[in-house]
């Protein structure tokens, strides 16, 4: 287990806040964030490249703050991989084993087994000039589970692979995580990406860790407007709420809020369902027209006119076309009362 606590660091022009998070055994934990957010520095800061001006790291109890790199038993894959390029690839694997000073006999067992399970056999004599990117991320990843680390710190590991790849690589990099069962801490700024792969998403901006939770909790209960914006809820929109609706332009919305008075709102686009003209039996159920469709892979987006402009998903084949009438069915649970005050 990770824990950060009250972490906070200063590199001149850049400081880390504040920062608690607690990391399970076993989890796969994102970091994630826009360019500049400060997840690399954090990462940096676990593997221990920087000293904290406050707070402590402790890895399964141990306070490793006061430790050196080497010490803290922590493996790290940083973006360039950074591999040896004067050693093959499998020397480049067996570098941790060697320097841990291990039998040869093990270190031969253990580089040939990650050799194989990373499906690297082909490989295994040529230097990392003459490796591609996917080739070469396997390898730093060898290199990285070799020592059997407990935890493992992956800087955008697939950001050097095309679409195709990545999607291949992040379900092995789960499966990886889940055979060795080590903690991993993956940074990357794609949401889909750590939706692909993560058990929890912790959100960075500016230096803030802003909310940690599953990615159905962030998509549900996010705690405030750059979590929405972030995870591309399109259907955002300021109202005025009574304690039971909320109005938004001529449109009212059955939703209870603790709130009265301005508030903001977020639909997942989702959870816009449209159906039939004249369907409107259920609550939150509107006349609408479709004003624009486009295409996505796997689903097609609906722009509908209710008096308010909403932008509607819906997985398949095209079924309404510009200028139908349809039934805009919103459900209260999928309203989101988002905060006002944004803390970033
Ligand atoms: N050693 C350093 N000294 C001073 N500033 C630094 C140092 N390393 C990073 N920074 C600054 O800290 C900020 C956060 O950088 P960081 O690399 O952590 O961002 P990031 O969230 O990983 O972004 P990206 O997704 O683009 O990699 C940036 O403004 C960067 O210029």
């Amino acid at each position: 287990m990770i824990e950060i606590r009250n972490l906070s660091g200063n590199l001149g022009g850049f400081c880390l806040k504040d920062i608690n998070l607690t990391i399970n055994d076993g989890e796969y934990m994102v970091l994630l964030g826009p360019t500049g957010a400060g997840k690399t520095v954090l990462i940096e800061y676990l593997v221990g490249m920087y000293r904290q001006t406050e707070g402590s790291i402790l890895v399964d109890g141990e306070d490793i703050t006061p430790l050196y790199t080497e010490e803290r038993n922590i493996a790290y894959v940083p973006q360039d991989y950074a591999l040896f390029p004067n050693l093959t690839v499998e020397k480049n694997i067996a570098y941790g084993l060697e320097a841990k000073g291990l039998p040869q006999h093990e270190i031969v067992q253990i580089r040939d087994e990650i050799i194989s399970s990373l499906g690297i056999e082909y490989i295994r004599q040529r230097m990392p000039l003459n490796l591609s990117g996917g080739e070469k991320q396997r390898v730093a990843l060898g290199r990285a589970l070799a020592t059997q680390p407990s935890v493992v710190l992956l800087d955008e590991p697939l950001s050097a692979l095309d679409e195709n790849l990545r999607a291949t690589m992040s379900k092995e990099l789960q499966a990886l995580q889940r055979k060795t069962n080590a903690t991993f801490v993956h940074v990357c700024h794609n949401f889909e990406e750590a939706a692909s792969v993560a058990d929890r998403i912790a959100i960075m901006n500016n230096g803030h860790l802003i909310q940690v939770d599953t990615l159905e909790n962030l998509k549900t209960r996010p705690l405030n407007e750059f979590i929405v914006r972030f995870l591309k809820t399109q259907n955002i929109f300021p109202g005025v709420s009574d304690g039971l609706s909320i109005g938004i332009n001529e449109v009212s919305l059955k939703k209870p809020s603790p709130f009265q008075g301005n508030v903001k709102i977020a639909i997942r686009p989702e959870h816009v369902y449209l159906g039939p003209p004249n369907d409107g039996e259920k609550e939150n159920s509107f006349a609408g027209r479709i004003a624009q469709v486009s295409y996505k892979p796997h689903l097609v987006e609906y722009g509908v006119d209710i008096g308010m402009p909403l932008i509607a998903f819906h997985i398949g084949r095209e079924k309404y076309r510009v200028g139908d009438l349809v039934t805009v069915h919103i459900p209260q649970e999928h309203i989101i009362l988002v905060e006002l005050e944004s803390s970033c």
